[in-house]
């Protein structure tokens, strides 16, 4: 589904990515690790076409994708949910959603006068609502959202235009027990036909939904494998989980 080869960035001479080969297959998902400035979130940049490569491949069902735009990369059936919260908090979740089943249809440019139009994607909205465990918070803005629903809304939107590839940046940042767990099975529901390729620095999430583990450091693979065979790594030990990952168990 997605591999990249020997992929590069480099910002005027600092390389942030360093000949990353990554391999996940269709239906897998899998998880990117690593310390703080270890390049998770430049590597998503790229992925997603935010960013350009220096050098190397990324390839999306074989296509080479690297260098498009995030825009072709979305048709292509990439979607990414953000670190930081993205939502327009005077909005309702229900417009939310059917903003961005609208997008795709060039519609979403003309929401303001076009109200009447939108309203045909408030179905499948409410089901993607109702997937994500908010369906009875259709009408209220984003605003007024806990936390942990906020992020789950983020989710619900990255899934509207069904994409085959989803793209997780720290899902659980900042969240408390009880959402991560929930956030856990939303993942896990939401992975059923597609492959999810995320960042979390916490190790409960990423032992509980990752077939799969790369640690990254400085730029470079550290090690993959299972979760259990990067846990036990003597290099993973040293380099993260003994370090920044440590107090999250
Ligand atoms: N636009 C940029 N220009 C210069 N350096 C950059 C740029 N973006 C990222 N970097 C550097 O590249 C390195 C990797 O950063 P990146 O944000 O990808 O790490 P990360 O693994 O996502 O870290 P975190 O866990 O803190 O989000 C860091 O040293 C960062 O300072």
């Amino acid at each position: 589904m997605l591999r990249t080869v020997d992929l590069t960035k480099d910002f005027r001479g600092f390389t942030a990515v360093n000949a990353v080969n990554l391999d996940v297959a269709e239906g897998m998902i899998h998880a990117l690790v690593g310390p703080n400035g270890a390049g998770k979130t430049t590597l998503f940049n790229l992925l997603t076409g935010f960013l350009s490569p220096t050098s190397g491949q990324i390839l999306l069902r074989g296509d080479d994708i690297a260098g498009k735009q995030p825009e072709q990369i979305a048709h292509m059936g990439v979607a990414r949910s953000f670190q930081i919260t993205s939502l327009f908090e005077q909005m309702t979740l229900l417009e939310h959603l059917e903003l961005a089943l609208a997008s795709p249809t060039g519609l979403g440019y003309r929401f303001w006068s076009s109200r009447k139009q939108l309203s045909r994607f408030k179905a499948r909205g409410m089901e993607l609502l109702d997937e994500v465990g908010l369906a009875d918070r259709s009408g209220v803005t984003a605003g007024s959202l806990a936390y942990g629903q906020k992020r789950a809304l983020e989710i619900s939107l990255a899934l509207a235009n069904d994409p085959s590839l989803l793209l997780l940046d720290e899902p659980t940042a900042g969240m408390g027990l009880e959402d991560v767990d929930r956030t856990i099975a939303l993942v896990k529901k939401a992975s059923q036909g597609r492959t999810v390729v995320f960042v979390d620095h916490n190790m409960h999430v990423v032992g509980s939904l990752a077939d799969s583990v790369t640690v990254l450091q400085s730029g470079e693979v550290l090690a993959e494998g299972t979760y259990d065979e990067v846990r036990n790594d003597e290099r993973v030990i040293t380099a993260y989980l003994g370090d920044a990952g440590g107090d999250h168990g």
